[in-house]
């Protein structure tokens, strides 16, 4: 017998929740009547990260980057000759930081306007991806955040990033 329950897509918040049709229960947290493997079986499975879609240890993340003279491009969709130092692209990012607080809406504003990667053009969202795929500061960071939470300021060879964990 069905319990009823499924798993559905957050497009506001762009993370799984539960959704019971019959009984029209909602919530981010699996029912605790449900076993993993009850979950890992409830229709639309694969929105849980290591779900099928991704396949084993995949997370989704976003991110706001601010790239500096030392960067490894220092070009980007914004400016064709970066310049700042990476002191001034870190304060920069601090600014951000401050005004995002713990606010995803305000996290994809600042970085659909000012994040020099070119995921902008996504709300700074990178899309599902796998240990082996970032460079290594940002994958360490990435999969240690549980999903909704900020990174603190990471640095890698593209800039200085702060990352939001979707999925
Ligand atoms: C890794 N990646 N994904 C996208 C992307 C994803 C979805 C939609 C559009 C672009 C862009 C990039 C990328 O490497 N962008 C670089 C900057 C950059 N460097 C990164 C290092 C780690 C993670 C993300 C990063 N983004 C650029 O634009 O110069």
């Amino acid at each position: 017998m069905s319990s009823g329950w499924e798993i559905r897509m957050s497009n506001s918040k762009g993370i799984p929740y539960y959704f019971n049709a019959a009984t029209k229960q909602s919530s981010w947290d699996a029912p605790s009547e449900l076993s993993e493997d009850q979950i890992k079986s409830l229709p639309g499975s694969q929105h849980l990260s290591g779900g099928s879609s991704g396949g084993v240890g995949t997370i989704t993340a976003s991110h706001l980057l601010v790239k500096h003279k030392d960067s490894r491009r220092t070009s980007s969709w914004k400016e064709m000759n970066i310049t700042r130092t990476k002191e001034e692209a870190t304060d920069i990012l601090r600014e951000y930081q401050a005004q995002v607080g713990n606010s995803r809406e305000k996290f994809e504003e600042l970085a659909s306007i000012h994040s020099d990667c070119s995921s902008h053009s996504q709300k700074g969202n990178l899309g599902p991806f796998s240990k082996g795929q970032m460079q290594k500061p940002f994958e360490d960071a990435a999969f240690a955040l549980q999903v909704g939470e900020f990174s603190d300021i990471i640095s890698t060879d593209s800039g200085v990033h702060i990352i939001l964990r979707t999925a």
